[in-house]
């Protein structure tokens, strides 16, 4: 809404992802009355950067790619958020990745603002070494659109700690000799012994699996025995069901780009995980399930579904037929708003993204801090400083919602955006 309008894309751009974040963001502001000056900033990026590379291939032919990086807002800190190498990845997924990493940040307490990009690429499809120079050659076209004080991107889907040293060595080269060492933290999610945290790896899976434990602790229940589906068995999806199964809970069902899986009596994870590895990243064939539909997949009987893959999974078409009480939302924007009102009227409680996943920006801003003051952290104060923070976060949440009588993600879409309005306000910009 801007001066009591609602905030509205521009027309000629297809349904998807920014429909849905900003009819969140458009629910959020009317609760809590937004600022209407802080309404019209907050429903727009702040910068958008597209920019048409060339790259040469292992055949020495020539290929341009095109790669995106926007910028949301940058109220509370410098930009913060993943690069993601995928075919869907388009400038209206980067603003609604953007938008969605501002509300996370905010909602976490971090000193970030909110950016996405990535390139629309099928990674598949490419040698390491051809992976490698298109890395390197989007790193230095996007030049100082990116730098430690200013845009720090992260590992996101099919990018991981390589593609971020990749990125940072690039980035780091273009600045004279004495400098180099003060940039590393132009990018964050490094490999361990790079610049890395302990922990970068598993802090957003183990972030998804402990909001479901204070969801258990909550309502008295035990995660142990628990059935679970997981959608995307990538860096959260493993991750995730990595921890939940330590706690005895039973994955029933899984499903990757390539196919679903399902077994009753349960997948065991880390068999599930080696033999991944071992299958160019697939878990097709897996011989210890039973392959799915696809269609079927979300319909599968289980307690807890945790959608960890890409955007807008669960739908009007499907959210009548899940069967899980809870959705832990592992992926960004997995549910689109129809299909959180049919699981909301179901009774569904929807662990929102924001919220869910933000394990991994945590994670981030601890590996920022260490290189910033040049220190090393450990693993175990690193998980422990991990879940204080979550836990603090999940009862903000919680009590909100029971305050004010909303679902948890408009809560915390409230809380977040409070925040924001609040620095604006501070700032002495807007009465
Ligand atoms: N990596 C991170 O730290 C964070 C990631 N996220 C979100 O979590 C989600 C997953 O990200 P990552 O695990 O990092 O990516 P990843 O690249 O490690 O794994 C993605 C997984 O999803 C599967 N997948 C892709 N398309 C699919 C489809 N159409 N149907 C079913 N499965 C499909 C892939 O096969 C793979 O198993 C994304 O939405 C990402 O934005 C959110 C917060 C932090
Ligand atoms: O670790 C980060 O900075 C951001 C990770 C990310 O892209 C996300 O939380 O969606």
């Amino acid at each position: 809404m801007i001066n009591g309008q609602t905030v509205e894309k521009p027309k000629t751009v297809k349904k998807g992802m920014l429909d849905n974040v900003l009819e969140q963001f458009n629910t959020a502001a009317d609760q809590i009355q937004l600022n209407p000056n802080v309404r019209k900033i907050l429903g727009i990026t702040n910068t958008e950067i597209i920019i048409n590379f060339p790259v040469r291939m292992d055949n020495g032919e020539v290929e341009v790619f095109t790669g995106y990086r926007v910028q949301h807002n940058n109220a509370l800190g410098p930009y913060k958020g993943g690069l993601r190498y995928h075919p869907t990845v388009d400038i209206d997924a980067a603003r609604a990745l953007a938008m969605w990493m501002t509300w996370k940040t905010s909602l976490a307490g971090l000193p970030y603002g909110g950016a996405k990009g990535g390139i629309q690429i099928d990674p598949s499809k490419y040698s390491k070494n051809e992976l490698e120079r298109i890395t390197r050659r989007f790193t230095y076209a996007l030049g100082e659109n990116i730098g430690p004080e200013h845009d720090i991107p992260a590992p996101d889907v099919n990018t991981n700690d390589q593609t971020m040293a990749w990125i940072a060595d690039t980035y780091m080269s273009t600045k004279n000799t004495s400098e180099r060492s003060k940039n590393q933290h132009v990018v964050t999610g490094k490999p361990v012994g790079s610049g890395g945290l302990e922990g970068r790896d598993r802090a957003t899976g183990y972030g998804v699996f402990l909001t479901i434990k204070f969801w258990a602790e909550k309502n008295n229940e035990s995660l142990e025995g628990k059935k679970y589906i997981v959608q995307g068995f990538g860096n959260v999806g493993y991750w995730t069901a990595h921890f939940l199964e330590q706690e005895g809970a039973i994955l029933v069902g899984v499903q990757d780009a390539f196919g679903s899986l399902q077994n009753k009596e349960g997948i065991k994870v880390e068999d599930l995980f080696n033999y991944g590895k071992a299958n160019n990243g697939s878990i097709v064939g897996f011989p210890e399930a039973f392959a799915l539909e696809g269609k079927d997949f979300f319909a599968l009987d289980c307690d807890i579904c945790i959608p960890a893959a890409l955007g807008n999974q669960i739908t009007l078409h499907n959210a009548k037929s899940i069967k899980a009480k809870l959705i832990a939302e592992g992926a960004n924007g997995p549910t689109d708003v129809e299909g959180e009102k049919i699981l909301l009227q179901r009774g569904i409680t929807i662990i929102p993204d924001i919220m869910c996943n933000s394990g991994g920006v945590i994670g981030s801003y601890f590996e920022w801090l260490q290189n910033r003051n040049g220190e090393l952290w450990q693993m175990d104060e690193i998980l422990e400083k991990l879940e204080k923070k979550l836990r603090n976060t999940f009862k903000k949440v919680i009590a909100y919602s029971e305050e004010n009588e909303m679902d948890m993600r408009t809560a915390a879409y409230c809380i977040a955006i409070e925040r924001i309005e609040k620095a604006y306000i501070l700032r002495g910009i807007f009465p």
